[in-house]
């Protein structure tokens, strides 16, 4: 039997939500998106643009906007691109919970600990659960620049009829049966593009810089394992790609909130007022204590804990994390 997907809804008109509507829409399909702001509705409908979240860039004309998730009832499967801490409560509202969710926020939501895919399991028990996760820069999906993304599903059948369904010629995803690992590289990376950043904005330099990316991997790839996802799931696109990405970027909202920590200034100025997205900082202390409790070491994870509440300086944790005792690099 193949899946009915011909009507496709996005949720959330952040820069991933659109650009994922846009990469729908490119093939001349409709897509439906929900937008939390009425002016995003708005611009998105009558200019074709979403200047709040992704400016300049022209959207298709294919891309329609509302702000009521009713009207996402007739969709056949919803592409879910609100940041991890709110998918729980956007699921909740939604008119119907039987059609495939693709999964796109990568974060661990604070208090409950639990992945993306555990939150829509809970809220959403029927419906077939996708993760869509990789090194992938909005404004360059959106502009059409070539792309490779892991599209994870238990379900192999479901998996590859939702992958048929997305790609597009400059956006080709790779097919994973592992959903743990593609969710775990997406929310660990962002906590490591912000230790990147700091990399960045104390001038410690491009040897600190691959050293952090090869030992922040090394904590990846610990944490994932414990928590059951596969070694190649975290070498692959969803981990080690979107990890080597954002690490090297100030296109990366995580690696430019590192950059500002790095430059002296306080999280919380950083963070206050903000309308864009920074994961890695709501991630990294729920990050921290699932690692404690699976028993598994993440230093650097702790340092950027430390960094975000104030209670370490950069100097004071660089030095840290150099003076730990000296291991076995492969354990
Ligand atoms: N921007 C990017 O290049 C990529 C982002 N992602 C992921 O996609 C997810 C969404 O990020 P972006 O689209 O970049 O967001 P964004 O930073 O562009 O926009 C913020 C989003 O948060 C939403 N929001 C704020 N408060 C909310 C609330 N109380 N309830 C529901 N939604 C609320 C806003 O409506 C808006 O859609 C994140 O998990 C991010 O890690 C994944 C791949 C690429
Ligand atoms: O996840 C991303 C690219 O793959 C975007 O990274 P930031 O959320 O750090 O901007």
């Amino acid at each position: 039997m193949t899946m009915k997907l011909d009507r496709l809804g996005v949720i959330g008109g952040g820069a991933w939500g659109t650009a994922m509507a846009q990469v729908i829409a490119s093939d001349g399909s409709d897509v439906l998106l929900w937008a939390r702001e009425p002016e995003v509705v708005a611009a998105i409908n009558e200019g074709h643009s979403n200047p709040i979240f992704l400016p300049v860039l022209p959207l298709s004309e294919r891309i329609r906007a509302t702000g009521d998730l009713a009207d996402l009832s007739d969709c056949d499967a919803l592409v879910v691109v609100v940041p991890a801490q709110f998918l729980g409560a956007v699921l909740a509202q939604l008119p119907r919970r039987d059609v495939p969710l693709v999964l796109c926020a990568k974060g661990i939501e604070a208090g409950t600990r639990r992945l993306m895919s555990e939150v829509a399991a809970d809220v959403a028990p029927g419906a077939p659960i996708a993760v869509l996760s990789g090194p992938t820069f909005a404004h360059e999906v959106a502009a059409g620049r070539p792309t490779a993304i892991t599209l994870a599903c238990a379900d192999e059948a479901v998996g590859l009829a939702l992958a048929e369904r997305l790609r597009r010629p400059g956006f080709r995803p790779y097919l994973s049966q592992d959903v743990v690992g593609a969710e775990i590289g997406g929310a660990v990376k962002n906590v490591l593009a912000i230790a990147c950043g700091v990399v960045e904005g104390a001038g410690l330099g491009q040897n600190a810089r691959a050293a952090l990316i090869s030992r922040g991997f090394a904590e990846m790839t610990r944490f994932g394992l414990a928590r059951g996802a596969r070694a190649e799931t975290l070498a692959g696109l969803s981990g080690l790609g979107d990890l080597v990405l954002t690490c090297s970027s100030i296109s990366s909202r995580n690696f430019s909130l590192g950059k500002g920590l790095g430059e002296g200034v306080p999280a919380a100025e950083l963070l206050r007022d903000r309308r864009t997205v920074a994961e890695g900082a709501a991630t990294a202390p729920v990050l921290a204590e699932a690692a404690r409790e699976a028993g598994v070491d993440m230093p650097i994870v702790d340092a950027v804990c430390a960094l975000l509440v104030g209670e370490a300086t950069v100097d004071a944790v660089v030095a840290d994390l150099l003076a730990r005792p000296l291991k076995q690099e492969g354990a």
